[in-house]
């Protein structure tokens, strides 16, 4: 494995007050190998989305640098930034708010190689969009033409992954993916961003509340808790035997939030 992010002292206020009181992230510093999956908990409004979306340069940092791929992120602007969206996508919690209902499932995974300006020729493009579907176990010919409302939640989430993927980027952002899912969905969505993992070494930063998951698919866990990093390390070590004072509480209440969903399951 080598080195494919360094995020260093990352910093983001919201709103006109940039004091450094109010910041969101106030240092917030991790890397990533290539194939790396990494996994990112905290509480509701930590900050975990924030993260992942200034990654995905939907979002623009107050501090720090994001070195990636050989380059810092942090530097470039405009055009340049938007080149490096091409190597790392996101996959967004809501499959059904994430894609555009106007636009059939080609046409929506078509769209990302014509925003990066991935090819230009559009039998290739169809192609690739065709790969992509089939990567995601939707049959293009069956699929192509029907619209998101006419898919279930968890072919929406395979179009999300199919759009993700079909730039073949390096690091794909997993927003809270499975949660609007049901347990066999779930399973099934982790165990085709696994395939894919292993199949074209894509890395991911998997942003969850839930930890069962995590086991057995995140390689690493990184704990965000008031502005910064608090806690890393293997997955089943931060789980199993949590150091810090906030990884203790938080681990017991996320085992408790899923005992209770799964009573009411
Ligand atoms: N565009 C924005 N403008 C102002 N505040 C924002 C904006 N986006 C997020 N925030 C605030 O920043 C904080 C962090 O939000 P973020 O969505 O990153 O948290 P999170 O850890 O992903 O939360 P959750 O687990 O509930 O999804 C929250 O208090 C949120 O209200």
């Amino acid at each position: 494995m080598s080195l494919l992010l360094n995020v260093d002292s990352l910093r983001k206020v919201y709103g006109h007050a940039k004091h450094e009181e109010t910041a969101i992230l106030k240092d917030v510093s991790f890397s990533l190998q290539r194939g790396e999956i990494v996994g990112l908990i905290g509480a509701s409004g930590a900050g975990k989305s924030t993260v992942g979306r200034i990654l995905a340069s939907l979002e623009q940092q107050n501090g720090g640098t994001i070195w990636f791929d050989g380059s810092d992120l942090t530097e470039l602007t405009g055009k340049r930034r938007r080149a490096f969206a091409k190597d790392i996508q996101m996959i967004f919690q809501d499959p059904y708010d994430s894609l555009s209902g106007r636009m059939c499932i080609q046409d929506l995974v078509e769209e990302p190689l014509i925003i990066q300006k991935y090819e230009k020729d559009s039998a290739k493009r169809r192609q690739l969009v065709n790969e992509a579907l089939s990567l995601v176990s939707l049959d293009p010919k069956k699929y192509g033409a029907r619209f998101p409302h006419e898919l279930s939640g968890g072919e929406r989430q395979r179009v999300g992954v199919a759009r993700a993927l079909v730039c073949r980027p390096k690091l794909i952002i997993c927003d809270e993916p499975t949660s609007m899912l049901d347990t066999s969905l779930r399973l099934e969505l982790i165990g085709l961003l696994k395939k894919l993992n292993e199949q074209f070494g894509i890395a991911y930063l998997f942003i969850t509340h839930d930890i069962a998951l995590t086991k057995g698919f995140c390689h690493r866990l990184l704990v965000l808790y008031e502005g910064h990093i608090v806690d890393q390390g293997f997955t089943e070590t931060v789980i199993e035997y949590p150091e810090h004072p906030f990884t203790i509480k938080l681990i017991e209440a996320l085992r408790s939030l899923e005992n209770t969903k799964g009573e009411s399951q």
